[in-house]
């Protein structure tokens, strides 16, 4: 494999609309050698259009994507490794054959694709169905080849729209694995998901979009910081929690219960913790006291509010003329 020479891929501005309906309105992206960036949003709030654009699928009515600091082109855009979200294999086609197809597309000479589509095969656990035809594979599977495509011909970006979606837990560690090598390897790799939970496990870089707007972007740490309200968490015995949510709501502070404990808004309590875990500690067993971090889906639901999330409204009816069918 070639040694990736660090380029980024920077999104500025797009704004897109579709008839009437504005559905990108200023999108601002950076994804750098290495990062593995999540990108997440409610249902509608631009991903895949945001993603297509990128890959030239469909044009944007304003803004400028660059890779590698120019203008991004036919050219560039065929050292990406893309998985659209409606899929693109040939159902009819064998795997190993498909896979030698797509790697030719990008260049590779007869020997090179051959041993790529084998290596990828083997790799993501597939290559005892290299002589099936794809539709015969279960859905799953079907992913894993299609993840194969889009790595045959040795991207120097990676750009999936819901890889994960409808796999197993052993093709998400398959997945999962697979995206960490290339970001490892220095390659920006961009995947949007819905499964918050594994974003936050598996990025180092988030972007949440709503409503055709970043609306928060960056490392998954430091949006921790940025959109947390200090919060502490207290566990043990039954005493203990007792005394400490008595006293918490006393000084008027929010708590919540946990199981074995409460969790109680800092903003008070930080000013006196101490006496806090003093008044638990005298009145009974203390399993636990430290810090909250907020989880992605706590940032996500403050960045993004309720009325922002399309899957609570009626979906209108696509443009039957899809752009990409033009
Ligand atoms: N070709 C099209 N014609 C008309 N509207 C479209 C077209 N493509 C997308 N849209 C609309 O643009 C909005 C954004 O869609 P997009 O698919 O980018 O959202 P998304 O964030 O990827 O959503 P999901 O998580 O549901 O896949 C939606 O309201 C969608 O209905």
């Amino acid at each position: 494999m070639e040694t990736p020479d660090g380029k980024s891929l920077l999104v500025t501005d797009l704004y897109k609309s579709f008839g009437e309906r504005q559905v990108l309105k200023g999108v601002n992206l950076q994804i750098d050698p290495g990062v593995l960036m999540g990108f997440v949003g409610a249902n509608g709030a631009g991903k895949t259009t945001t993603m297509r654009i990128v890959m030239g699928i469909s044009g944007a009515d304003r803004g400028t994507v660059t890779f590698g600091g120019s203008h991004i082109g036919d050219e560039a855009r065929a050292n990406i490794g893309y998985m659209p979200e409606e899929r693109g294999l040939y159902p009819k086609m064998k795997v190993e054959e498909q896979l030698i197809y797509f790697a030719r597309l990008h260049g590779l000479d007869k020997k090179a694709a051959k041993h790529s589509a084998e290596t990828w095969m083997e790799r993501l656990g597939v290559i005892e169905r290299r002589n099936d035809v794809l539709e015969k594979l279960s859905l799953g599977n079907q992913q894993r080849v299609q993840l194969a495509a889009a790595l045959v011909h040795d991207p120097q970006m990676l750009i999936l729209d819901e890889p994960f979606s409808g796999l197993d837990p052993i093709a998400v560690d398959v997945m999962s694995g697979v995206l960490r090598e290339y970001a490892a390897r220095g390659i920006p790799v961009m995947f949007s998901s819905h499964q918050l939970a594994l974003v936050e496990e598996l990025c180092s870089h988030v972007a949440i979009i709503s409503e055709g707007s970043i609306v928060a972007s960056g490392e998954v740490e430091q949006l921790r910081s940025e959109h947390s309200t200090p919060r502490v968490q207290l566990c043990g015995d039954q005493r203990a929690v007792a005394a400490v949510t008595a006293r918490a709501k006393e000084m008027g502070c929010s708590v919540q219960s946990v199981p074995n404990g409460i969790v109680m808004e800092a903003g008070i309590a930080n000013q006196c913790t101490r006496q806090m875990l003093r008044i638990a500690v005298d009145a009974g067993v203390v399993t636990r006291f430290s810090q909250v971090r907020p989880t992605l889906q706590e940032i996500f639901r403050s960045v993004v509010e309720p009325e922002h999330d399309e899957s609570q409204r009626e979906e209108p009816e696509k443009d039957e003329a899809k752009e990409d069918a033009k």
